[in-house]
C-alpha cells in the first residue's frame, strides 16, 4: 500500500540540516508497522513527508502506486499532542464530524459509530477540555477512524498519557485494528511499545535517519500486556532493537548486512 523509496529531506537555510537520507521501506495492506528511532532522528519529519504535509528533497512516497504530492484523501494522522489537535470550541462529536464536512456521508452516524468504537459513546456532547488526556486522545483516534482511512499515521500517539492509560490505548488500537483490518504506521521512541503493537518494527538510525533494520514480530495477533511482554520472544526482540538503537557498532553491522543482502 505504501512505498517509500530513496527518501531524503534537508531543511534549508543557515541551520541547514539533513534530517532524512536514502530512506526506504514498504507497508503492506492490513499491516501495523512501527517505526522506532532515537530522539531527534527525523521520525516526525518522515511522517510529515508521508502525510503529504511536507515535500521531500529527494526520493518518493507512493500510496496505492501513486506519488503523494499533497495530503491524500484516504489518509489520517493522529498526533501526540491531543491538546492542540482537537478544537476546544467544538463538542466531541463536532470534532469527530469535522473532517467529514466535505464528504457526502451521514456525519452524525459516522461520528457516533467511531466514538462507540473508542468507548466514548456517552461523551459526544461534552467538550474536549471536560475530558481526561486519555479520553481526548480517544477522541483524536475516533476522528481519524471516522474518515475510514486507507492508511492511519500515528506520531507518538500515546507519549503524553500516563503508563496505565497508555496500556489501555495500545490495546484499544489493537482491537480497532482487528475489527477494521486497518493499515497503520506508528512512530514511537518506546522500544517495548513498538514490539507490543507491531507486526514489524523498522529501526531508524541517528540523524540523518535511514532504516538500519526491519524486524518481523512473530508474537501472533492476540497480545496481552502482561503475558506478551514477559514472553521469551518479546524479551529477545527488545534486546535486539535496543542494541540496534544504542550501539553504533551494531547499527553499522546492520547497515552493512542490509546493503549486502
Ligand atoms: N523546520 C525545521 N527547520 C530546521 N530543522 C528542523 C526543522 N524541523 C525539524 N528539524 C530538525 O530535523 C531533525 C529531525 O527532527 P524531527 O522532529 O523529525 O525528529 P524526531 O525524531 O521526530 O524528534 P523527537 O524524537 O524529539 O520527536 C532535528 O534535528 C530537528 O532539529
Amino acid at each position: 500500500m505504501l512505498e517509500v523509496t530513496g527518501l531524503g529531506h534537508t531543511y534549508p537555510g543557515k541551520q541547514r540540516h539533513v534530517a532524512i537520507e536514502e530512506l526506504g521501506f514498504t507497508v503492506r495492506t492490513g499491516e501495523l508497522a512501527c517505526i522506532v528511532g532515537p530522539s531527534g532522528c527525523g521520525k516526525s519529519t518522515l511522517l510529515r513527508l508521508i502525510g503529504g504535509l511536507q515535500r521531500p528533497t529527494s526520493g518518493r512516497v507512493e500510496l496505492h502506486g501513486t506519488e503523494i504530492d499533497g495530503v491524500p484523501d484516504d489518509l489520517a494522522v493522529v498526533f501526540q499532542d491531543y491538546g492542540r489537535s482537537l478544537f476546544p470550541w467544538l463538542t466531541v462529536r463536532g470534532n469527530v464530524e469535522f473532517p467529514l464536512r466535505t464528504r457526502s456521508v451521514n456525519r452524525r452516524e459516522r461520528a457516533e459509530e467511531a466514538l462507540a468504537q473508542v468507548g466514548l459513546a456517552d461523551a459526544a456532547k461534552k467538550y474536549p477540555w471536560q475530558l481526561s488526556g486519555g479520553m481526548q486522545q480517544r477522541v483524536a483516534i475516533a476522528r481519524a477512524l471516522a474518515t475510514r482511512p486507507a492508511l492511519l499515521l500515528m506520531d507518538e500517539p500515546f507519549a503524553s498519557v500516563d503508563a496505565q492509560t497508555r496500556f489501555e490505548l495500545e490495546d484499544l488500537l489493537l482491537s480497532v485494528r482487528e475489527q477494521h483490518g486497518s493499515t497503520i504506521l506508528l512512530v514511537t521512541h518506546d522500544i517495548d511499545e513498538s514490539i507490543y503493537l507491531g507486526d514489524r518494527v523498522l529501526v531508524l538510525s541517528k540523524s540523518p535517519a535511514t532504516v538500519v533494520a526491519e524486524l518481523d514480530v512473530p508474537l501472533g495477533s492476540r497480545r496481552d500486556q502482561i503475558g506478551t511482554r514477559a514472553s521469551a520472544e518479546f524479551v529477545r526482540l527488545r534486546s535486539q532493537v535496543a542494541r540496534l538503537l544504542h550501539s553504533p557498532g551494531a547499527q553499522e553491522t546492520a547497515e552493512i548486512a542490509a546493503h549486502e543482502g
